[in-house]
């Protein structure tokens, strides 16, 4: 007998540039072998160079794009990304709250690599009180731990402080990237466990601009696992990886900060774990 194939879903912004954003979500839970659904919120016109416009779609059409998912789908887990402003927040909060669509992966994402905001500022305080208390997991970078917690990160004592904080408010699992130190010659994450268990993650970093969608990708990836059913430690340490190949295994597409190799992972069977 056929079974169901494992659903995601991905409530985020199109990225035209396809590095990031839902697209690198749509391709991330492909390569998992997790069969990709979408709410999208907010529209960019978005290259490798930077973000040059961006408009918010009205809370109707995302209301009725969950109201769709919800009458067919068998959705297994989802992860938010671009959320743009107060009202797409709380669009998205009244949603998650009405269905379930499995463990929830929230990466607060807020500024674009090249520095157009992505979150309005008046709504960083909606997803700290409103979105991070649903989620199972959540993964700010550097700047984004900082602004939900207030917490000044100059060092990874700081990122343990940060995590503990954001458990605080109401995440049962805390991954804090350390992407954005830039000069060590390693990317750290600080992971902290609902049962209050920590670990890094460290890998040797890259030395490249072509970084674009690393925490989408990485996010995507923790929420294609979820579905298939994989433990939050494991899900997380099976991103780690799968986002570090793809951004070793770079490929050259446009002029900035170029998108990742998602189909990096193909031929290696650690990635596929
Ligand atoms: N140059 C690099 N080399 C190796 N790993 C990296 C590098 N840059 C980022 N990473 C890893 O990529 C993942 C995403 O981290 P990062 O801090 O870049 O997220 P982000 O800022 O949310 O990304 P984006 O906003 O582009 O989606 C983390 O696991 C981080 O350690
Ligand atoms: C639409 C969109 N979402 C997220 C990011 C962050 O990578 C981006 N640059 N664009």
């Amino acid at each position: 007998m056929m079974e169901q194939f494992v659903q995601a879903l991905s409530i985020a912004g199109s990225d035209s540039g396809g590095g990031a954003g839902m697209q690198a979500d749509l391709k991330t839970i492909q390569e998992r072998h997790v069969f990709a659904t979408t709410v999208l919120v907010a529209i960019t016109a978005q290259n490798t160079l930077g973000v040059n416009d961006a408009f918010a779609l009205p809370t109707k059409i995302i209301d009725e794009q969950f109201e769709a998912l919800a009458e067919d789908l068998a959705i297994k887990a989802c992860k938010t990304g671009m959320l743009a402003d107060v009202e797409r927040v709380r669009a998205v909060v009244k949603n998650l709250k009405k269905f379930d669509f499995g463990p929830l992966t929230v990466d607060p994402v807020m500024i674009a690599k090249g520095g157009a905001p992505l979150l309005s500022e008046d709504a960083i305080a909606v997803v700290k009180n409103e979105l991070l208390p649903l989620a199972t997991i959540a993964t700010p970078n550097l700047p984004e731990a900082e602004k939900l917690t207030d917490v000044s990160i100059e060092d990874e004592a700081d990122m343990e402080i940060a995590a503990k904080k954001l458990q605080a408010v109401g995440v049962k699992n805390v991954m804090i990237k350390g992407g954005h130190f830039v000069g060590d010659d390693q990317s750290s994450d600080f992971v902290l466990l609902e049962d209050g268990t920590s670990f890094w993650l460290t890998s040797p970093r890259v030395d490249t601009i072509r970084t674009h969608g690393t925490g989408d990708t990485l996010s995507a990836c923790i929420t294609a696992e979820l579905a298939k059913g994989k433990s939050v430690e494991d899900a997380i340490r099976i991103g780690k990886k799968y986002v570090d190949e793809t951004i070793r295994h770079g490929i050259i597409v446009g002029h900035g900060h170029g998108p990742l190799n998602h189909w990096a992972g193909r031929n290696s069977d650690e990635s596929n774990g």
